[in-house]
Order: C-alpha cells, then structure tokens, then sequence
C-alpha cells in the first residue's frame, strides 16, 4: 500500500504544481478506492448499494476537492445500470466495478449543457459494417467537462444524436473507448486532453472529447429502452425521457451530498464561534464569545436546521427515486413526471441553499474564515457547482414549475400524485381563512403561496401572449434601469413593504407583471449596456466577457495552456483563430516539463496497477 508520505511529504495541496495535484488526486483516489474494492471482496458493498460508500469517499479529506475517478461511479456506473440491457451489463458491469475499466459521462458540449436536444455530436449507423460513426462536426460539438476525461479514463458514456437509415432519432447513449488499456494513449480519431483550472473540483481531470468519424461496434449502444438492429432499424423507447435516466440519479445523490456539504460547514462555524472572542457585551467583562451576539445566531443556526431538514428529505427523495424506479421496471411510467420535477426541485433548492449558508458560515468567520486552511473556500467552491452541474438550477426550477402548471390545469380531471395532492386542498377558498403562528400554520400559508403563484404563472403565460412593444432610445432605457432596480428591490423586500405599508396584494401582482415586462423591454439593450462600461478584454481577461463572442475559441486556446494537455500532443486543428494550431501546439507541449513522455507517468505508476489489482 502506499503511503501518504511517499508523493509530497504532507505539502498541504495549495502548495502543489498544477501537475502534482493531478497526481496527489490519482495517487489519493486509487488508494481510496482500493478499498472500496476490498470491500466488494468481502461482501460489504454491493453494486446496488455502493453509494453511501463512495459518496463518503468522494466527500472526504482524502478527497477533498474531488476525484478523478468520481465520474466513474457517479455517473458512468449509473448510466450502465439504468440504460444498457442485460447482454450489455453483464459485458461492462463486472469490469467497471472492479475497476479494469475507468469511465466517465460525456453528455455536455462546448456550445450546449441545458439543451440536450441541441447537442451535436453524432452516431450514424452503418448497416454495411454493423458500426455507428462517432463525429463532431464542429468545434462547438466538441464533448466538454466530463469528469477524469482529460488524462484518466479510458472509457466513457457519450450522448449524442442518433442517425439511422438518413433519419435523426435523437439523443442516445453509447459506451465508447478511448484510449489504449496498455498504452493509455489515445485511440486513433479521438482528440482528448483537460480543459484547464476551475474555480474548485480541481482534483476531477474535467477533459475535452473530439470525435474524427470514429467507430464502434453496433452492440456499443446501450440498448435497455430503444434499439437499432443490424440492419439498422430503429426501435424506440417507452417514453422518450427514460435516456435521461442518469440524470435523475445524480440529482438525487446531489441532495445527500449537500448534508454532508453543509453538516461539514456549520460545524466548522459554530465550533469557532464557540472559541472566538470578540468585544465586550458591557465595559470591562471579559470579551464574549461571538456565538453569544444574535446577529451570529442568525448566520449560523438555519444552517444547522436546514442540515437536518435537507437529510430528511434526501432520505424521502430516495424511498421515492426507488419506488417509481420499482414501477418502471414493471412498466407503469405513471410518476415519472412526479419524479423528474421533484428531484429537479430539491436539487435545486438545496444545491442554492447549501451555497448560500456556506457562504454565510464563511463570513461568519471573518478574516479566518478566508483562509485555504479553515475548509470553507475549498467547501463553497464545491457547493456552488453543483448549481450548475447534472442541471443548471434556473432550468431545473423551470422544469418543476412546468409540471406544477401542468398539475393545476388538470386540478380537476386528474388524480394528483403524492407530492402534489395539497394543490387540491389548498386552492379551497376556506383552505387558509386565518394565520397561525405554527410549524403547522407556516406550512398551510407556503401550500397557499405555492398554490397562488402557481395560478399567477398560469395567468401571466396567458398575459406574456398579448403584448411586447419596445422602443430603445437612450433616455427610456435609462429610464427603465430606474425602473427595474426599483421594482427588482421591491419585490426582493415585500415582507418589510407589507409589514410596513399599505401596499395591497393587487398591486404586489401589477408589480411582479411590470417587472417581468422591464425585463423583456431591457433585453435587446442589455449587451450594448454592458458594452457602454467600456471595459477592454485586457481589463476582463475572461475568456468568456471578450467583447468579439469568440467564446468557444477562447475556451480552447486557454485549455490548450494546460501543462497536462501536452501529453499526448492533439492531433487535429481546433479551430483556433490564426489557424497556426500546430505551431502553437508544439510551442506549448515544449514549456511541458513532462513532454517526453507520450502518456502522463502516473498511469504506469498508480493507476495500472490499480486497475490490474495490484494495488
Ligand atoms: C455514487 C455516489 C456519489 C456521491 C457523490 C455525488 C456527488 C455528485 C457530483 C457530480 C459531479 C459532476 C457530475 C456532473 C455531471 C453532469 O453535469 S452530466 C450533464 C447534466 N446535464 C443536464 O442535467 C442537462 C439539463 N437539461 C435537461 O435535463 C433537459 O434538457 C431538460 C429537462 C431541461 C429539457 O429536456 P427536453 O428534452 O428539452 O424536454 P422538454 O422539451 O423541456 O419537455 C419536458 C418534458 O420532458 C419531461 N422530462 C424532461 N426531463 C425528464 C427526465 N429526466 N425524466 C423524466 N421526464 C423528463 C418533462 O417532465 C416534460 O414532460 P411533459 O409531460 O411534456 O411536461
Ligand atoms: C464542475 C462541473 C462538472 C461537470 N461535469 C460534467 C460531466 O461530468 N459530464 C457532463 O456531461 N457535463 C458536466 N458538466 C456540465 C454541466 O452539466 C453543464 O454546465 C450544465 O448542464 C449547464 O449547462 P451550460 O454550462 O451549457 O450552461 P447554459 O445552459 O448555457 O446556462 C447559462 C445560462 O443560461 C440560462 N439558460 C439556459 N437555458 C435556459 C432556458 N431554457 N430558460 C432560461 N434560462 C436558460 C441558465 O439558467 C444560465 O443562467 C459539469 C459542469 C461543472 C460546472
């Protein structure tokens, strides 16, 4: 086994090169790992029930800023078990769990992560050699972010847009190599390599994937919902959403992980609070502890609840993903839209709620809580991705809020589910007459919220339908940015306007209408606004604020400054501005320290080994 000295001598990872991080994660992971290896050895662990395990790994000080093998059980593990069939699990499944096989999840693109029907990699079946065609036609069809991709994995699921007989049949799920399993190099047609530094999740190896009309075997597709047979004809699925099965999985995990997140947070808060001294209640006492000031109690203790509450809920979350995934397998897809909204929402919620009490236990804090050392930055770095990963939480919401629509307009025809069935009640008139100030009372108010702005959403879709009239001369859009911050603020304090004025529930509706119309009459203003800040690139340096939009581009150059992508050198264009791709790719692989070797040393030295079992 090795030992923890043997990499950095104990140099905490802040001090480490953006190589040697990489290798203290493959180092830490293959370590880690090993022993949930052992555990499946003897019995303890189980491929249905492997994540309370992992996810204590994957949140752990031994894996603090992720892994680069996360992807491998998060998703890629997950993917197999919901969307290949047997023939196919019984293939992939014993080497994924053993781990002779690394995987991650390639879905999102470097132009599209929300709209997964607008993805652009494509699968074209070949009946003549029973293959599909893997190609990204453009730089923006290019796979990017999954995680362990840039120099990990070997093998991972892509989701890319089917054709069969010259017909598009959508999104799909493929099982695809690589890279070598001796060499680990690169398979022929495929361009590969890390997409550079992230705010956090720095350990994960988040990689690019381009595809050179690659091939692979038909049987390759994972074929539990649709098909294609060998003479390419295709046979759909049940229900066109069962593809996104994985997804739900994760989101669901994700609520758990933010427990962990946040139990880990308040704790560190609460304890310095405790040791903290600071100022005097009155002249000459002894200083008092900080968890003494109120305005201390009021930063820290939601969080403590809202840990608990969330751990319940992610406990609710699962006995509900294992129910209706119980029903699908028998074939009744009737709670399948229950499901997806609810794990879209609590995601969501508790993914924005996470980071924000994080954010608020760091403050707590003050200057120390600004340090590397007190785990809180390296914590908020992890939680506020996850409001954008497995789903950008605005979309999400809006997923929610569509079924929540869709439910009250059939109040009356159709039976409601589980989750749902207080819209029944709460849309009685008699349903909240009064207000309590209980658990109890706080709650019926919310179901009559919910209730209500549901039906306003209804009536403003109806509203949004009849007019949008804009007319964009400089002084009526100033005018309108007066507008919207005042609206904007109104809106976000209308607890202390009702307490403390007579504004009425009518004009707090013609309000939420007004600002929704400054929005859409700010929106074709709203670059040339940010453009009159006059704030050149070189002040910026944001590969994505550049003021000519060559977003992508840009994405890729900064990506191709990785030390870690000068093993192995790319083998195609990508689509670099002044097209001198070659040159400037030589240019950067020779500031490599590691350029002589075709693959990044720590493959032969941890992870083949790892996934040989010899570790
Ligand atoms: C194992 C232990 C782990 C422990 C630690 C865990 C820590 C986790 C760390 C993870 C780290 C990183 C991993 C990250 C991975 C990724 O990010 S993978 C990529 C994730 N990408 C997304 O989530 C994309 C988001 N976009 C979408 O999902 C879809 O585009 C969207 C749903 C927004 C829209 O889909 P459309 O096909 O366009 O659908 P639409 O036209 O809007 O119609 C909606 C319709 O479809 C139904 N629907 C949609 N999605 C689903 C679903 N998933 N299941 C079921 N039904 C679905 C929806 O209900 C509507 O139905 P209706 O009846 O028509 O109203
Ligand atoms: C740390 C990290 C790890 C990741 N790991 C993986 C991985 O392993 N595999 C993988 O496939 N992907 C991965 N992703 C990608 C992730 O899934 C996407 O970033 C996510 O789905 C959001 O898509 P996007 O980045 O294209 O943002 P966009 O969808 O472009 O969002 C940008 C803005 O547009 C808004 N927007 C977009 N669509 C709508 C709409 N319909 N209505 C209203 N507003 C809208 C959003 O709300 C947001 O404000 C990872 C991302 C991160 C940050």
């Amino acid at each position: 086994m090795l030992s923890k000295r043997e990499v950095f001598d104990g140099v905490p990872e802040e001090y480490l090169s953006h190589k040697e991080r990489y290798e203290n994660a493959i180092r830490n992971s293959v370590v880690a790992f090993s022993l949930v290896r052992k555990m499946q050895e003897e019995g303890k662990t189980s491929i249905n029930n492997y994540r309370d395990v992992v996810g204590g790994l994957l949140g752990s000080s031994v894996l603090r800023d992720g892994s680069p093998l996360g992807l491998h059980y998060i998703m890629f593990m997950p993917a197999i078990l919901n969307q290949a069939n047997e023939e196919q699990q019984e293939k992939w499944l014993p080497r994924a769990w053993n781990c002779s096989i690394i995987g991650s999840y390639a879905q999102t693109e470097l132009g599209h992560g929300t709209f997964i029907r607008g993805l652009e990699t494509t699968a074209t079946y070949d009946a003549a050699t029973k293959q599909f065609v893997l190609h990204s036609p453009t730089l923006t069809a290019y796979k990017w972010w999954p995680g362990g991709l840039g120099q990990t994995a070997n093998y991972c699921i892509v989701v890319a847009q089917l054709y069969t007989k010259g017909q598009c049949h959508g999104i799909h799920s493929f099982i695809i190599q690589v890279r070598d399993e001796e060499t680990h190099m690169p398979l022929p047609g495929i361009k590969i390599g890390e997409i550079g530094a992230k705010l956090g999740l720095n350990a994960v190896n988040n990689g690019f994937l381009g595809f050179d009309n690659y091939r692979i075997p038909r049987t390759n597709m994972l074929m539990k919902h649709a098909q294609v047979l060998e003479d390419g004809t295709y046979v759909k699925s049940r229900h066109s959403k069962l593809n996104y099965g994985a997804m739900v999985f994760v989101r669901v995990v994700i609520v758990f992980d933010m427990v962990n997140y946040l139990s880990k947070a308040v704790t560190i808060a609460t304890r310095f609070s405790a040791v903290r001294r600071q100022c005097q209640l009155k002249a000459g006492e002894t200083e008092c502890q900080i968890l003494d000031y109120v305005t201390q109690q009021h930063k820290l203790f939601v969080s403590i609840a809202a840990a608990h509450a969330f751990r319940i809920t992610a406990n609710k979350l699962w006995l509900t993903f294992n129910e209706v995934n119980e029903q699908l397998v028998e074939g009744n897809l009737q709670r399948l839209p229950e499901l997806h909204a609810l794990a879209c929402c609590l995601k969501a919620v508790t993914t924005a709620d996470t980071a924000a009490c994080v954010e608020r236990c760091r403050l707590a804090c003050g200057g120390h809580g600004y340090m590397m050392s007190s785990s809180l930055p390296l914590t908020y770095g992890l939680v506020t991705a996850a409001c954008t990963y497995e789903g950008e939480n605005t979309v999400l919401l809006l997923q929610t809020a569509r079924f929540l629509v869709k439910t009250y307009q059939q109040l009356d025809s159709k039976a409601l589910t589980p989750t749902v069935a207080y819209l029944k009640t709460a849309a009685a008139e008699r349903f909240c007459v009064g207000w309590s100030n209980t658990t109890e009372g706080i709650i019926r108010g919310f179901q009559v919220v919910a209730m209500r702005v549901i039906i306003m959403s209804t009536f403003n879709e109806e509203v949004q339908e009849m007019s949008r009239t804009v007319s964009p001369q400089l002084k009526e859009v100033l005018h309108q940015l007066v507008d919207l911050y005042c609206t904007y603020w109104a809106l976000e304090k209308l607890s202390d306007l009702l307490l403390y004025t007579p504004i009425s529930q009518k004009e707090v509706e013609s309000l939420r209408l007004r600002y929704e119309e400054t929005l859409t009459n700010l929106r074709p203003n709203a670059v040339g606004l940010v453009d009159a800040f006059d704030l050149r690139d070189e002040m910026l340096q944001s590969t994505l604020g550049s003021y000519d939009g060559r977003v992508y581009e840009r994405l890729m150059e900064e990506a191709m400054k990785s030390p870690l992508n000068a093993e192995p050198m790319l083998q195609s264009t990508l689509g670099s501005y002044d097209g001198r791709v070659y040159e400037r790719l030589m240019e950067e692989a020779m500031k490599s320290p590691l350029n002589a070797e075709p693959v990044n040393y720590t493959f032969h030295k941890y992870l083949k080994p790892f996934m040989q079992g010899k570790l």
